[in-house]
């Protein structure tokens, strides 16, 4: 039986030399991993000695504290509860009621609506882009400026199937799931419930963030225990009733806790070995420092509150004089949650040592390739697959727009769409946009923010947006007079309109200006 801990015991560790936290009636101690802890030491010294349940359950899974903490650190049961002193979510602070979802008939929809229901901080964390977001825009407008040079005369009465493979795994759709962290902050079941509605959809890829409200094992098992539309569905990509679920990896400043999760997602001690958890891992790397958001830095978190009547307890974790509210730049969630994220990686220490700790059967993909001469490095440097991405521009704002990479890609290295599986994602709203980036190579075209406004209305809602994109994506081909994946190729497109702005070659040099500030 674990021992009991009595309140004021707790309270006497409330600081960063020894550090306890209770958490649903259990006390932890937290003093090793504070420095290490995602969202930064200041909201683990802000609940120091306290209990923390509802600032906790707002943004983790209640698992979460038991797979990243040794059982060692698992001190007792706490003997009395604590009086609650702040709670609990971004999302409990509504402000208007859901439109029902017969109502949403395209993603722009779902956009709109949830600006009516979220509140402002998780709208502000979701929406908000780096800077003046040119790039942001030009992901999604770049994609009106190429037009379609539709066939007409063709017999597409037969139907159309999505059903493709990413990264050797069957799935329904070539369209995927972007990894976004804290999805709680939208819906309790975060996650989880973008989960279910990519199994029930017939086996849509899920890419799951390091920074997620859940864990990736937790995902997993929450789609096992899905039913989902079972194995004699006629439509059904993967027969085995599961959905592809792979792992968005951001490598920690200290990597022995990289090692460690890569570790527990892909061996295990029984023989024979059970399969690896995950099925890839998608390293980002267009990252290395939190963008400036500035939507995100301008809005507050909700007022702090202490008192425990129900009208009041509505509140982030980060709402405290430690947070970034206190921040002279703001107090944006996206700088909190980077805290943990190395600056330092490298094509020549990183890769090699990632590829050493999997398997070899769990592929490796670098997300976040901006240039045609990256492309080539990651093709050299034995990567499995590259996602053109520029964190939905949320990095570095004026990058290019995602789908000039890929056009760049074909105008200087097309090698590689035969090397290794080329993704892109940034902007993608219409299934006219997932058509364009399949016609310039895309195995599979990314929704990130998309997904995240359909979780508003949980699994249903994640459902219907990658529904609505499927059927858009099936009715433009029909119109461009193509029945199947494989027929999609770069003459269905005209690209003039942009074809100026996409460089045109490897050279990392800019075509005519020479000049140098410094010789070395
Ligand atoms: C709220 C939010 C959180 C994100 N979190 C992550 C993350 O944890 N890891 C990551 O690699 N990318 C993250 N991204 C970037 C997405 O993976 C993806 O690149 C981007 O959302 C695609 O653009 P879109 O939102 O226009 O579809 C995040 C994006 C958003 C909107």
């Amino acid at each position: 039986m674990s021992p009991t801990i009595s309140p004021t015991e707790l309270s006497r560790h409330d600081n960063i030399t020894s550090l306890w936290i209770a958490i649903d009636g259990e006390v932890y101690d937290f003093t090793e991993f504070a420095p290490t802890h995602p969202g930064g030491i200041d909201i683990l010294r802000q609940h120091a000695g306290r209990d923390a349940t509802a600032a906790y359950n707002a943004v983790h899974s209640a698992s979460l504290v038991k797979s990243v903490l040794p059982e060692s650190k698992h001190l007792g049961r706490l003997s009395s509860p604590l009086p609650v002193s702040t709670s609990t979510t971004l999302s409990s602070n509504k402000t208007a009621p859901k439109p029902p979802l017969s109502r949403l008939i395209s993603v722009n929809d779902f956009r709109l609506a949830a600006h009516t229901f979220l509140p402002p901080k998780t709208l502000a964390f979701i929406s908000s882009a780096a800077t003046d977001c040119h790039t942001h825009r030009r992901n999604n407008t770049t994609y009106s400026e190429i037009t379609l040079r539709p066939r007409v005369l063709v017999d597409v009465s037969a139907p159309v199937s999505l059903e493709t493979t990413i990264l050797g795994r069957a799935v329904a759709s070539p369209i995927f799931v972007s990894p976004t962290s804290l999805g709680k902050t939208v819906h309790p079941e975060g996650e989880l419930e973008i989960a279910r509605a990519c199994k029930e959809l017939g086996g849509i890829a899920q890419v799951v963030s390091t920074s997620a409200s859940f864990s990736v094992a937790d995902v997993v098992r929450a789609a096992a225990e899905h039913p989902g539309p079972g194995p004699s569905s006629p439509t059904l990509a993967n027969k085995n009733n599961t959905h592809p679920v792979f792992l968005q990896l951001y490598v920690d400043k200290d990597q022995s806790n990289t090692a460690s999760l890569l570790h527990s997602l892909t061996r295990t001690k029984t023989n024979p070995p059970s399969p690896s958890k995950i099925q890839g891992v998608f390293l980002t790397v267009d990252a290395p420092v939190p963008g400036k958001r500035e939507a995100d830095e301008r809005v507050p978190p909700p007022p702090t509150t202490t008192t425990t009547t129900a009208a009041s307890t509505t509140i982030t974790p980060m709402a405290t004089p430690l947070t970034p509210s206190s921040d002279n730049r703001g107090s944006a969630l996206g700088r909190l949650m980077a805290s943990y994220i190395s600056p330092s990686l490298t094509w020549h220490a990183t890769l090699p040592w990632l590829r050493a700790l999997l398997p070899p059967s769990v592929p490796l993909v670098i997300k976040g390739i901006q240039t045609a001469a990256d492309a080539v490095r990651a093709m050299e440097a034995g990567a499995q697959g590259i996602v053109i991405s520029n964190h939905g521009g949320r990095s570095l704002d004026t990058s290019p727009a995602t789908i000039l990479v890929l056009l760049e890609l074909q105008r200087c290295c097309p090698e590689v769409f035969d090397r290794m599986e080329v993704f892109v994602e940034g902007g993608v709203m219409r299934g006219t946009d997932v058509f364009k980036a399949l016609c310039l190579g895309a195995k599979g075209a990314g929704v990130g923010r998309g997904v995240l406004y359909g979780l508003g209305w949980g699994k249903d809602g994640v459902r219907k947006v990658l529904e609505i994109l499927n059927d858009e994506l099936v009715t433009t081909m029909k119109m461009c007079g193509v029945t199947r994946l494989d027929e999609l190729h770069p003459g269905l497109l005209n690209t003039r309109a942009v074809d100026h702005l996409v460089p045109e070659d490897l050279s990392e040099e800019h075509p005519y200006a020479k000049w140098r500030r410094s010789k070395l």
